[in-house]
């Protein structure tokens, strides 16, 4: 097959920092190394306590803008009979990536995410992820991560590289639907949270 197209043009597009790219900043306001950071909202499917199909992922920070996190493999997560599905594993790497924006305090979202997917994953099977981010170009937080299998210093079965785009508040608020907003928006928490994160109003 030829013809790639404007968004298929070779060497990663998207994901590679521009020349100009700035080393990433740890806020000093950020949890400290070994902190776990908190689920950002009851109802994510990665790290929500509410969802009970959910990842439940527990992100903790490390040093610079790096964080460690932990997911195991639950029958409800399958793709192939007792193998993870790509896509839940894919759940977990943009889950872990995106905590990193916690350390940075800035509000973003997943622009691209391109994922390889190493080696199966058994259902039972907790995985050891770690995230870091390389890069920071304006908007665009440029960030790498990958899941161990059994333990920290395991077999690599995923990597991911991803883009995130800073957002204003009113990314989630114009855009999601109006039964959730409204709920999060009467939770005291969420509100602070959404508070502490808007870091340019
Ligand atoms: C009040 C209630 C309280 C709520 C609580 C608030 C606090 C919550 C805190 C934290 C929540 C975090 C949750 C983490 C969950 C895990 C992470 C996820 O799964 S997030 C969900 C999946 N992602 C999306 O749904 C994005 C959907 N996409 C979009 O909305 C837009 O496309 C967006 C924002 C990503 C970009 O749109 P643009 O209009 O802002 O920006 P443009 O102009 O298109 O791009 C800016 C630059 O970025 C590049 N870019 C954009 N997308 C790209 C891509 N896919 N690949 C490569 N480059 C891309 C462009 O080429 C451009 O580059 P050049 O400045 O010109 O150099």
């Amino acid at each position: 097959m030829s013809g790639a197209t404007a968004s298929e043009s070779p060497g990663r597009p998207g994901l590679k920092p521009p020349p100009d790219a700035a080393l990433p900043v740890r806020h000093p306001g950020a949890p400290a190394p070994g902190e776990l950071l908190g689920a950002h909202y009851d109802q994510c499917f990665g790290c929500g306590e509410g969802q009970p199909h959910g990842l439940h992922l527990e992100s903790r920070a490390g040093d610079g803008v790096s964080v460690t996190a932990e997911f195991t493999v639950q029958t409800a997560h399958q793709g192939a009979p007792g193998l993870a599905h790509g896509g839940v594993l894919a759940s977990a790497l943009d889950e872990t990536l995106g905590s990193l924006n916690w350390l940075l305090q800035v509000i973003a979202v997943t622009g691209r995410l391109e994922t390889d997917f190493v080696r199966p994953v058994p259902v039972g099977t907790t995985l050891y992820l770690r995230a870091h981010c390389r890069a920071v170009a304006g908007r665009k937080i440029y960030s790498t991560a990958e899941g161990r299998i059994g333990a920290p210093d395991g077999p690599v079965a995923v990597r991911a590289e991803a883009l995130f785009l800073e957002v204003k508040l009113n990314h989630f608020t114009d855009n999601g639907r109006p039964e959730e907003i409204q709920a999060a928006m009467s939770d005291p928490d969420q509100v602070k949270v959404a508070r502490a994160f808007e870091v340019n109003p």
